[in-house]
């Protein structure tokens, strides 16, 4: 029997740092024939560009294919499904398969997908990998604040509480069989001691996790987890399993902002701050033009940090927003088309 070809998922919230693990994951593969799965929210990818264009020949994967119709969790039958098929049909078949989740996804229906029979005889899930912002979990971004919950209930009591943002980061980190604490290098020893305990709490007992570098991690770490589990796959519930309810999307919200050339990074550095700071964006990202430069500038922006630097890469012109639905799109673009 030919052996399964192993799979990895990476899982975790928007922003927490999938890409560059994953970039860093490449760069190591030394002929190993990685294919890539990439899904993103909203219709638009710049993950799998930034994948498929490491700026360096020795470093491109075997194959990168976007999903972007819809997040992974909610189209596995439409989509991952045939697309891993396909990927299966190919000859030489990957190595390893490495399947980047949306950050608004669930793992658990993606794990499920691999026990289907076209696939189980194939593929085997090396590890759910879930990548935790560290960062965030320590400014308390995925926790809803109890003291203000108390006293919303106390004014209202008919109001749905569920935080879609803190569901969304258990379900994560409770599938994980690795996880990966990113941003540590921000943190003080007592904060990241602080989100260790958190990330205990919430996570399986079988799972391990360790600390990521913003330069990502050795491959021996990543790969090779050896944890098979779509063996376990229908014990890995979410909050919507055991509540009984169908998983969308409707808490978020995306759309593409196209831009005109910036007159310096700085401008435009100052300009993404401002619209991360209107209501609801949690996350903007992509590349632009900047007058006189030959490369484009890549926006990064999580929470409150923003990053903006020049790098490789063409399709620049266009910003992805993500956040909470109903976010303040007008402020948004006032700010980004400034
Ligand atoms: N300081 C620091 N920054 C990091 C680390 N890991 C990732 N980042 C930064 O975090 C930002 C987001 O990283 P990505 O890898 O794009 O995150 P992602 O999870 O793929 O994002 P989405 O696909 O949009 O959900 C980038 O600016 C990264 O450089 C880390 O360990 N330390």
């Amino acid at each position: 029997m030919t052996p399964r070809i192993p799979a990895t998922i990476v899982t975790g919230f928007l922003g927490a740092g999938k890409t560059t693990l994953i970039r860093n994951l490449i760069a190591q593969a030394n002929g190993k024939r990685i294919a890539l799965i990439v899904n993103e929210f909203g219709d638009m990818g710049f993950d799998g560009e930034l994948l498929a264009d490491c700026g360096d020949d020795d470093c491109k994967p075997d194959t990168v294919i976007e999903l972007t119709n819809g997040c992974i969790c909610c189209t596995v039958a439409d989509d991952f499904l045939p697309t891993i098929e396909a990927l299966l049909a190919r000859e030489p078949a990957p190595d390893h398969i490495v399947i980047e989740t949306s950050g608004l996804a669930l793992p658990q229906p993606l794990v499920r997908a691999f026990t289907w029979p076209s696939v189980r005889h194939r593929v085997t899930i090396d590890g759910v990998v879930t990548v935790v912002d560290a960062a965030a979990v320590s400014e308390g971004r995925f926790a809803v604040d109890e003291v203000a919950l108390a006293a919303q209930r106390a004014a209202d009591p008919s109001l749905d509480h569920d935080d879609p943002i803190e569901e969304l980061f258990e379900d994560q980190l409770s599938c994980a069989d690795l996880i990966v604490l990113s941003k540590t290098d921000l943190l003080d020893a007592a904060a990241i001691a602080g989100v260790e305990a958190i990330v205990r709490e919430g996570s399986r007992g079988a799972a391990r996790s360790v600390h990521g570098t913003p330069n990502g991690l050795p491959s021996e770490i990543l790969l090779g987890v050896g944890a098979a589990a779509e063996d376990d796959a229908f014990e890995r519930k979410s909050h919507h399993d055991l509540e009984g309810e169908e998983h969308d999307h409707d808490d978020f919200d995306s759309f593409v902002v196209e831009t005109k050339a910036w007159p310096s990074i700085d401008a435009l550095g100052d300009a993404v701050r401002l619209a991360m700071g209107a209501a609801g964006v949690l996350r903007i990202k992509g590349r632009v033009v900047v007058t006189g430069k030959a490369a484009p500038a890549v926006v990064q922006a999580v929470g409150p940090r923003v990053e903006t630097y020049f790098a490789p890469g063409d399709k620049a012109g266009r910003l992805v927003v993500i956040g909470a639905r109903g976010l303040d799109r007008a402020t948004v673009e006032t700010h980004l088309k400034a």
